[in-house]
């Protein structure tokens, strides 16, 4: 497995432009599969979550390339609609695959999804929506088969506004017959990417971005060109960096709307954020101030896949903050690595209480997930000395190159390459 060696202790400075949305371009990809044609999607990042989506995509029959960051997807060759066990286990966006093949299919034979250790990650949620729409489910062991001849519009509510069978149900009810309403939706910017995409290619859906999302079926859809929302977690990503190493960044195609929580939460810190169209530029000259409780939930809520970002810059505040983890219950597990490294963090069960201390002490440490190992990445960035990240294809699933990200920035990090017997990849 790849590692990342970080030398500590520099301020991060310079400009640098956001790639596009990993979790908006996951299920764009797989809705895509609702077209008979050509579709070309843009600001497609680069990362293995969506090497594993277009390895699927071409498993199912449909010739897909990702040129640049543009994904030319070709579905007029899809003739499957199981996706191989081997393939569904790679990553927790296989199970985006479902509703769109049930709906263009009538039949969809999947397996239970993978995904990073964070929790137990039910989908109960998507398979009671999908039935709501008249689909039959037989479950097998890890083994789903669903059926529909044909889908029929639904009320359906949530009983939590799950991101992902949100999307789902939208998917798979666009080529329903008749009026499909989902109510207690998730919000999410992805959501609303999701809708602009799927109205672009002729379906009638409204309300994405609110509780309540409407979908028109139609009989069919057409091909068209879309590009991907910059992504707003790895924008947080980076203004946590920049404030934790006491920087000054200027970040370029970002959404700052979409971020509204994490602003609000660094300004509290003491970090300047200034906004200024699509462009949002951080500078932490002086130690962040603590902040009594920050507690993750559904948008625009604060988000959990910026709490381990968010928390080691607390874990340098000066003073006490509270986190609390309300989404998944196991994303803490970057806490025993950041103590490795001088922090001073105590948990009770969802809650972590971060006492800030002066500085922390490059270690050796384990990315264990994806924004897990994010967290690392900063926090060896702000520490003195030197660090190594290992498990780093955790971060690839969700970072374009976080060294090169990073390096661009003035940071000295290398990556070692298993696959090369640890040669110095060249960032
Ligand atoms: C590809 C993508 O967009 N991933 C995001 C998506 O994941 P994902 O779509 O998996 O997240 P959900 O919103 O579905 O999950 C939130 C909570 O609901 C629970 N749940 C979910 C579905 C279900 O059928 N049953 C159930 O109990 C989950 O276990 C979790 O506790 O939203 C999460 C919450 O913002 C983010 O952290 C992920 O980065
Ligand atoms: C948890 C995440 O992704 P996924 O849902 O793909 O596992 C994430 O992006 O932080």
């Amino acid at each position: 497995m790849d590692k990342l060696v970080i030398e500590g202790g520099k301020p991060l400075s310079g400009t640098i432009v956001i790639q596009g949305a990993k979790n908006a371009a996951l299920p764009i990809l797989a809705a895509s599969l609702l077209v008979d044609g050509t579709v070309i999607i843009d600001q497609v990042p680069k990362l293995l979550d969506i090497d594993v989506m277009l390895s699927i995509l071409r498993d199912l029959g449909c010739r897909a390339e990702h040129i640049g960051q543009s994904v030319v997807l070709d579905t007029a060759s899809l003739h499957s609609s199981h996706v191989p066990e081997t393939l569904m286990r790679q990553m927790r966006s296989s199970i985006f695959l479902m509703g769109p093949l049930l709906a263009r299919f009538g039949r969809v034979e999947i397996y239970q999804p993978g995904g990073c250790a964070i929790g137990e990650r039910k989908i109960d949620l998507h398979l009671r929506g999908l039935e709501a729409l008249g689909a039959e489910i037989k479950e097998t062991g890890s083994r789903i088969i669903c059926t529909a001849e044909r889908l029929k519009g639904a009320d359906i509510v949530l009983d939590f506004p799950s991101v992902g069978a949100t999307e789902n149900i939208m998917m798979a009810a666009v080529l329903a017959e008749g009026i499909t309403t989902i109510t207690n939706a998730a919000r999410e910017p992805e959501i609303q990417d999701l809708q602009h995409f799927l109205n672009q290619i002729g379906a009638k859906i409204l309300g994405a971005g609110t509780d309540t999302i409407t979908i028109e079926g139609v009989r069919s859809v057409v091909p068209c060109r879309y590009r991907i929302i910059p992504d707003r977690i790895v924008t947080g990503t980076v203004m946590v960096a920049a404030a934790a190493t006491r920087g000054q960044v200027t970040l370029q195609n970002t959404n700052p709307a979409h971020l509204t929580s994490l602003i609000h939460v660094l300004r509290r810190a003491g970090v300047q954020v200034i906004v200024d169209g699509d462009i949002i530029k951080v500078g932490g000259a002086s130690r962040p101030k603590a902040i009594d409780r920050i507690v993750t939930n559904p948008y625009p809520a604060f988000p959990t896949d910026l709490q381990s970002q968010v928390m080691v810059l607390l874990a340098l505040a000066d003073g006490t903050s509270l986190m609390k983890e309300t989404i998944f219950e196991g994303r803490f597990k970057h806490v025993d690595e950041l103590v490795r490294m001088g922090a001073d963090i105590r948990i009770d069960q969802n809650c972590a209480f971060v006492r800030g201390v002066p500085r922390l002490y490059g270690a050796t440490v384990e990315a264990t997930d994806l924004r897990a190992g994010a967290a690392l990445v900063i926090a060896g960035l702000a520490a003195q000395g030197q660090t190594i990240v290992e498990q780093v294809h955790h971060i690839d699933r969700g970072y374009d190159e976080i060294e090169t990200l990073f390096n661009r920035l003035g940071a000295k990090i290398t990556r070692y390459s298993a696959a090369l017997n640890n040669r110095v990849i060249p960032g």
